[in-house]
């Protein structure tokens, strides 16, 4: 699907990775609507993107993802989400509940057997899902829960009709707040603050918001692909992987195909 002229909405914009998503579909003259919870925030990158893009292209309402529906449109990111260990039931809330209501509602608006017109529903997942790491069990159940509902829906033989791809974005690690605000062993975000930081001092694998956002723009690029999850990886070498049980103790439950 060409992102020109087509109207998204994404969840979690007012920075971070959702900010940078935005900003790589407005480069491709997409009009994105997007919520977030910090509405100064909000404000602020509205007022800033309307005056790089066009002050009818980006818009802002305040928005909790835990609380409100939306009407979709050509394009659904579910982006918004949170690290933090110390409270998993809004992890759960905001990583697996959220994003599954955003993306049910937004096929229920897109299916061409119902009047719709087609679309694409992305939900930004995690790299993490193929890593075996122990430091946050219930992030990365909410991310592993994200791929099992995604992949189950993109391999529907309904779908067809239905006209609506489905992608599992997964960012490798990412230079936003949510890795900041997890970097103080006080915080409790993750489980094992030695382990979080090891992960996150390999050299070269935190990736800066526009890098991730680049990869991200590949998702465009491939409208007939019924492949659902994309992985990105540091080294370059991003691409769709498919899901497949290992009965060793292997490294990773996600092998690569092509
Ligand atoms: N940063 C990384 O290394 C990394 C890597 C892979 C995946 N991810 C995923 O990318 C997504 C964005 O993360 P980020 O690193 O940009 O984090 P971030 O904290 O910088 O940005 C997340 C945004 O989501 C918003 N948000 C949180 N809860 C919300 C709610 N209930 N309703 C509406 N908005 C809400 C926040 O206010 C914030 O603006 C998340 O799903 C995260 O799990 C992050
Ligand atoms: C720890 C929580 C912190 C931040 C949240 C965020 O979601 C975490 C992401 C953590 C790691 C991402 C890693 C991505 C790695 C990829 O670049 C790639 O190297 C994965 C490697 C191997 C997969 C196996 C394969 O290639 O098939």
């Amino acid at each position: 699907m060409d992102p020109c002229g087509k109207g998204v909405f994404l969840t979690g914009g007012a920075r971070g990775i959702g900010r940078g998503l935005m900003e790589a579909l407005l480069s491709k003259g997409a009009k994105v609507m997007f919520c977030d919870v910090r509405v100064e925030t909000g404000k602020a990158t509205e007022a800033e993107l309307q005056q790089k893009f066009g002050a009818d292209n980006v818009f802002f309402r305040e928005c909790d993802v835990t609380d409100s529906g939306f009407g979709a449109v050509d394009i659904c990111v579910n982006n918004a989400g949170i690290l933090d260990e110390s409270n998993w039931e809004k992890t759960i809330e905001v990583n697996l509940t959220a994003q599954i209501r955003g993306s049910q509602l937004a096929l229920d608006h897109m299916r061409r057997d119902r009047g719709g017109r087609g679309g694409l529903i992305i939900n930004t997942v995690s790299g993490i899902v193929a890593l075996s790491v122990h430091f946050c069990p219930v992030y990365m159940a909410t991310k592993h829960g994200m791929i099992g509902f995604m992949t189950s829906w993109a391999k529907n033989p309904k779908m067809k009709d239905m006209g609506v791809r489905w992608r599992c974005f997964c960012p490798a690690l990412t230079d936003t707040d949510l890795l900041k605000e997890a970097n103080d062993a006080d915080s409790g975000k993750v489980e094992d603050f030695n382990a979080y930081q090891a992960l996150c001092s390999v050299e070269g694998a935190v990736m800066s918001v526009d890098e991730t956002a680049q990869e991200f723009l590949k998702l465009f690029q491939d409208q007939d692909s019924d492949d659902a999850i994309f992985l990105v990886r540091h080294n370059g070498a991003s691409g769709y992987v498919r899901r497949q049980l290992v009965d060793s103790d292997g490294v990773s439950n996600i092998v690569t195909v092509d």
